[in-house]
């Protein structure tokens, strides 16, 4: 995570903004699969694609969601990525029809290590910084690679000092 400091913005993401984003991707890709029946089946990167994989599976009437794991941090070292747990790849085969999901990309490895097992699936993220974007087929918001993103799972309601304040 070391390398990804400072950033100079914050982009806060509330859970009713992500529910927003996320359908706004779904609606985007519906009628884009590559057969007539549609999308047969969507992967979430975990953690973070797993909010986002259930809203566009909902959106779009896909039973089939499976999950791959990509570790590419080891206490806050980078290494390189590498998957640790991966869908059923029987049923994914090279990823045609399938659509793989994740909440945002940042510097597009750990898209690249999952590109290079389902070459032919759709990767879509909700969220994109420049640096990562061409790993991503369809995304919703683009922001600065200076930004930090903050999902609503990472953070928590609480009290603010008024801006004027008081004694
Ligand atoms: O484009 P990159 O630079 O590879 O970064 C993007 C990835 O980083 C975050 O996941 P993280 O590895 O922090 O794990 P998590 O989803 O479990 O929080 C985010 O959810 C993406 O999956
Ligand atoms: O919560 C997060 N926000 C980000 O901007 C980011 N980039 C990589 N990984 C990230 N995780
Ligand atoms: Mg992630």
């Amino acid at each position: 995570m070391q390398d990804r400091l400072p950033h100079e913005k914050g982009f806060h993401v509330s859970w009713d903004q992500l529910h927003r984003d996320a359908r706004a991707l779904a609606w985007r890709l519906d009628g884009h699969g590559p057969d007539p029946e549609g999308w047969r089946a969507v992967v979430a990167i975990t953690r973070g694609g797993m909010a986002p994989a259930m809203i566009v599976a909902r959106e779009l009437d896909i039973r089939t969601v499976d999950t791959i794991s990509v570790k590419s941090y080891n206490h806050q070292t980078q290494s390189e990525p590498r998957v640790i747990k991966f869908p059923d790849m029987e049923l994914m085969g090279k990823g045609r029809g399938v659509l793989i999901v994740d909440d945002l990309v940042d510097t597009g490895r750990t898209l690249e290590v999952v590109r290079a097992h389902l070459p032919e699936a759709h990767v879509a993220t909700v969220y994109a910084k420049p640096q990562g974007r061409n790993q991503v087929d369809s995304y919703i918001t683009e922001v600065s690679q200076d930004t930090w993103i903050f999902f609503p799972w990472d953070m928590a309601l609480q009290y603010v000092q008024p801006y004027r304040g008081t004694d």
